[in-house]
This record gives structure tokens, C-alpha cells and sequence, in this order.
């Protein structure tokens, strides 16, 4: 399974030429320490019937290539911490100056850092051909916000994590400069959803991907976004 899902992320590394995740700043090679390795995309018991049901469904969509499963760790693209350190430095140097580096051995990406079923859970797929990534997301309850709904930071966190993939597919390293949300309906706690976005184009550095949340049957539309990712200079002193 490891190594399936690590091809399956090969897979989309060599279908963008790898743009701008060469790893130019990387200063070591070799693997990373096997516990980073756990793929939390793939279905666990806590995940719902509706949760399993649609990951089945693509996963078959998955079979002829038209779409790809993106596994996800609870690290960046930057595991080895010296890699995100001199990461930091060749791309964000203003930022560098005020990090702490060994809190950054710790550093985790905190949609995946909840026990399971209570926080995030979600996969995403991509469809290289549509320039489409989706996201089934399911907020579980530590991610109240109003009673019975999910938190709407949380629903702008994982609006922002698939835009975001579908930028990184698309040009490598960048970062949201602007998230634009409209909340039009609450999202049950503890219900599916598909976040579905779609890149509509690039101009130079800059990428304007659009988003929408909705219910699993599609009558529900809960949240529509759009956004503009910034593919990172490192010649820029940001
Ligand atoms: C092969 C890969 C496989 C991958 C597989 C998938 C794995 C996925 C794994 C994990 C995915 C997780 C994904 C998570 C994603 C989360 C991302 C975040 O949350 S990022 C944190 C929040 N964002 C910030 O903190 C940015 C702060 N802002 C900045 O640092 C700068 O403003 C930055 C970098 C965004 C731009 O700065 P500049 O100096 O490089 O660029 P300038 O010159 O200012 O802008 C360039 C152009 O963009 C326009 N622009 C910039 N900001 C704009 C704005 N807010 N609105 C409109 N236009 C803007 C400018 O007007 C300019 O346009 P003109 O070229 O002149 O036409």
C-alpha cells in the first residue's frame, strides 16, 4: 500500500515536470523516518458510510487513470527538517528571521494532527485532463463552530487546503494571497461533503482557482470560494 501511494504521488510530480519541487534547497537525500509514512487519506473505522461509499466510487474512478487518489501525511512536501529549514531560508527569508527552529522539528500539518473521526478527515483526487481536485471532507465534532454546525474556519481551512493542492499540482511551491468565501448555507457536524475546485487559469505567478461546498446528493451548495495562489520567487525577498 506504501508504495502504491507513494507512486500515486510520483505519478503526479512527473505529470507537472515536478515545477518548482526539484527541492533546489534540500541539503539531504535519502528517506524520511518510516513513522512519517502513514498515509491518513485512506479509509479508517471512524469514517462514515457516506465517507467510504464516495471513496470507493472514485477510487474506481481511478482505475483508467482519468483520476488520481492523492494520499496525505502529516507533514509537508518538506518533511526532513533540515529541508524545511533551508526551505524557509531560500523562500521565505523575512519569515526566517523570527522562526524557532527547533519547534519546527515538531512542525505537523494540524488538519492532521486530531485523533481519529473528531477533526479533519478527508482524501482528495485529482483529474489532470479537468485541472480538478476533490476533496471528501467529513468535520467531525471538535470542529464546532455554532451548535450542530461546523466551525467556519474550518470549512475556509479545508477550502484552502484543496485550492491549495490544486495550486502546488499546477506550479510547486506557493501560497494564498486571497481566500474569498461566501457562507451560504451551515454545514451539519459530522456530515460529508464534496469540496470541488476547479483551476481556472494561470497569469505569470499568479493562479485563480475556484471552489465550491456542497452536500454528497448535490442539492445542498453550503459554501462557494474563490482564491488566488502565488507561485513563490525565490529571488523575491518575501
Ligand atoms: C508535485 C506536487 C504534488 C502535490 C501533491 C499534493 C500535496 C499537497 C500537500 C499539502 C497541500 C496543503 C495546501 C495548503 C495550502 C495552504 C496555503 C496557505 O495557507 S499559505 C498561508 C497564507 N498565505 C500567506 O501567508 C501569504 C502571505 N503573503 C505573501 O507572502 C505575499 O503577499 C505573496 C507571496 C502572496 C505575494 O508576494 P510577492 O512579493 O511574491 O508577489 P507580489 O508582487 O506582491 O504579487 C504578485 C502578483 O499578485 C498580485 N497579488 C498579490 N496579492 C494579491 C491579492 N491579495 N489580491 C490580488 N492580487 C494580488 C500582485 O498585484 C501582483 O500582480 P501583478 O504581477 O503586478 O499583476
Amino acid at each position: 500500500m506504501l508504495r502504491s501511494c507513494a507512486a500515486r504521488l510520483h505519478a503526479v510530480g512527473a505529470l507537472r515536470g515536478l515545477r518548482g519541487c526539484a527541492r533546489p534547497w534540500a541539503r539531504s537525500s535519502g528517506p524520511a523516518p518510516e513513522f512519517f509514512h502513514e498515509d491518513h487519506s485512506l479509509p479508517k473505522p471512524s469514517w462514515s458510510k457516506d465517507m467510504r461509499l464516495l471513496f470507493d466510487q472514485f477510487m474506481k474512478k481511478c482505475e483508467d487513470g482519468s483520476w488520481i487518489h492523492l494520499p496525505s501525511y502529516n507533514y509537508t512536501l518538506f518533511q526532513r527538517s533540515q529541508d524545511i529549514s533551508a526551505f524557509i531560508h531560500a523562500y521565505l527569508p523575512t519569515a526566517s528571521k523570527l522562526i524557532n527552529e527547533e519547534k519546527l522539528l515538531q512542525a505537523k500539518i494540524f488538519t492532521r494532527n486530531f485523533e481519529d473521526g473528531l477533526g479533519f478527515e478527508y482524501v482528495m483526487f485529482y483529474n489532470d485532463v479537468e485541472k480538478r481536485v476533490v476533496c471528501v471532507f467529513e468535520g467531525g465534532p471538535y470542529l464546532q463552530g455554532m451548535p450542530g454546525c461546523l466551525h467556519g474556519g474550518a470549512i475556509a481551512t479545508m477550502i484552502d487546503a484543496t485550492v491549495g493542492t490544486s495550486a502546488m499540482i499546477a506550479e510547486g511551491i506557493v501560497m494564498t494571497a486571497n481566500l474569498n468565501i461566501n457562507f451560504k448555507r451551515p454545514v451539519p457536524l459530522c456530515s460529508v461533503v464534496l469540496i470541488n475546485s476547479q483551476l481556472d487559469k494561470i497569469e505569470g505567478r499568479k493562479l485563480f482557482i475556484s471552489c465550491n461546498v456542497q452536500s454528497v446528493d448535490e442539492k445542498t451548495l453550503y459554501t462557494e470560494a474563490t482564491s488566488l495562489f502565488i507561485k513563490l520567487d525565490p529571488e523575491k525577498q518575501v
